[in-house]
């Protein structure tokens, strides 16, 4: 492998144990690590605050971190404790026996076979915004939308649709902003000095306590309403929680919602980083709609379709390089000495992982700031473990599939009505739960009601594409 692991450890200077650098994690984070990756190399050591803390960079030492070493990490605490407010016990955040257990059980709900069902809910409602979108063009054929905000809220309703078999809620702006509220939360708790209790006077609390009673209302909801079905088996993620938690309500409202907050954020944010690339792609845009047409021929995709859509995925999958909504990895904390790959690590220490610039990184990537979803058309050109959007090891994202799919498929629903034609601003990646554009994502689309839909047609939008 070209570039394997020198076994040189970097250590930056730092400043009153580390407070320069918790500073730089907290405002400016993706620039802080891609700077230590370049300055200091593979291996990183920090001190922050009380802690002794790696940042890895090569794929030898992420490898021995999620795969051999694994069970040798917790997620860090603190961390945790902040999600676990909201969360409750789940899944996300489980350790040992416990999350051996709950995966077992969750990773029913995501069984293969249950994929095609949960990708035409997506798909259902994928088509329902380009109606709607399509309406609100009007005669004009254009519309200057936040970009963000449109697919942050098609994946709430697919997730209400698929996890709970639910319509979309009547109260989505509500959830939608306490959602954001919660990502926030998460966020600035984790990273503060010390966290404050929740009965000081404080906005920030008053907005936290609101959103989390939003969000347990929603789910509580939702989970008594199944719970109350005849069906045992609605086809949808909660019905699937319910028989593997055999009715156990505060298990399933649990799971429900870490499954709910961990895959609609980066779903949305998965979305929208693709359509900002494909409006400022006018050639790779062309190829796309030249392949969904061809492929789908005007009628609405269906799972078994998307392996006839291979630039699609590389699309999706390339935007997950460029701008993987989870940035970095749970930190974790080892709970005894462990040897990485050559780096000693001791208990207590705490370990990095950053796809954000582990994805950058010019030794496996050509030109690595340059969108070109060709990588993805051939084999690989990196190593296994330099390409990590959904983690690895047995801690994986139990999403990763359905998150791939969904992708997919509303990518060929929509463009075959309504194309992004131009970015009113470039995108600043905010770093914050999931990495999402900073203040929304304001772009104009086209509509194609004058080339190809569902109904068929000439391809006059894909000839401007070429012209410009
Ligand atoms: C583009 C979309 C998504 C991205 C980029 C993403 C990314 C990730 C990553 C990187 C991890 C591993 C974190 C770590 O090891 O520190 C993870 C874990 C997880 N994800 Fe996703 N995810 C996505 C969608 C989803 C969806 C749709 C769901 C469920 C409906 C989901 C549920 C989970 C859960 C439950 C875990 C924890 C698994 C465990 O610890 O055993 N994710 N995700």
């Amino acid at each position: 492998m070209p570039g394997r692991a020198s076994g040189r450890i970097g250590q930056p200077r730092r400043w009153l144990l580390g407070v320069d650098h918790l500073v730089r994690i907290k405002f400016d984070q993706l620039a802080f690590y891609d700077d230590l990756r370049r300055r200091h190399g593979d291996v990183v050591r920090l001190r922050l605050g009380p802690y002794r803390s790696w940042l890895l960079f090569h794929p030898d030492q992420v490898e021995a971190l999620l795969t051999q070493h694994w069970a040798s990490f917790i997620r860090f605490r603190r961390l945790t404790e902040v999600v676990a407010q909201w969360n409750g016990d789940s899944l996300l955040l489980a350790e040992g026996e416990a999350w051996r257990e709950r995966r077992r059980k969750v990773l029913a709900a995501f069984q293969t076979r249950r994929l095609p069902g949960y990708g035409a809910v997506a798909v259902a409602h994928a088509a329902r915004l380009a109606d709607r979108l399509t309406r609100q063009m009007g005669e004009a054929g254009t519309a200057t939308l936040d970009t963000d905000a449109v697919m942050a809220r098609l994946t709430l309703d697919i997730a209400a649709g698929t996890l709970f078999g639910a319509d979309p809620p009547e109260n989505g702006d509500e959830i939608e902003a306490a959602l954001q509220v919660l990502s926030d939360t998460a966020f600035r708790e984790s990273t503060a000095p010390i966290r404050l209790p929740d009965w000081l006077p404080l906005r920030a609390k008053r907005r936290k306590l609101w959103a989390m009673g939003v969000m347990d209302r929603l789910v509580v909801g939702l989970v008594a309403r199944g719970l109350a079905r005849p069906t045992t088996d609605g086809g949808d993620l909660l019905s699937m929680l319910i028989a593997q938690h055999r009715g156990d309500a505060r298990a399933v409202r649990d799971d429900a919602m870490s499954l709910l907050i961990a895959g609609h954020e980066t779903s949305g944010a998965l979305l929208s980083w693709t359509f900002a690339a494909l409006a400022r792609a006018p050639a790779w845009r062309s190829r796309v709609l030249h392949e969904i047409d061809d492929g789908l021929g005007g009628r609405l995709p269906q799972a078994e379709d998307l392996a006839g859509l291979p630039l699609t995925r590389a699309l999706i999958e390339e935007a997950l390089r460029l701008h993987p909504p989870a940035y970095s990895l749970f930190l974790r904390q080892a709970t005894q000495a462990v040897d990485l790959a050559g780096v000693a690590i001791r208990a207590g220490d705490l370990v990095q992982i950053a796809p954000y610039a582990l994805h950058r990184d010019g030794r496996w990537f050509a030109d690595p700031d340059t969108f070109d979803p060709a990588r993805f058309l051939g084999k690989p050109t990196w190593p296994r473990y330099a390409y990590l959007p959904f983690g690895a090891g047995p801690r994986v994202c139990i999403g990763q599939n359905f998150a791939l799919m969904e992708a997919c498929l509303v990518l060929a629903t929509l463009l075959q009505r309504v194309v992004p034609e131009r970015l009113e601003q470039d995108p600043v990646p905010d770093p914050k739960f999931s990495l999402r554009p900073r203040g929304g994502l304001p772009m104009r689309w086209r509509s194609r009601r004058d080339s190809i839909g569902p109904k068929g047609g000439n391809r006059l939008s894909d000839r401007a594409d070429e012209a410009r």
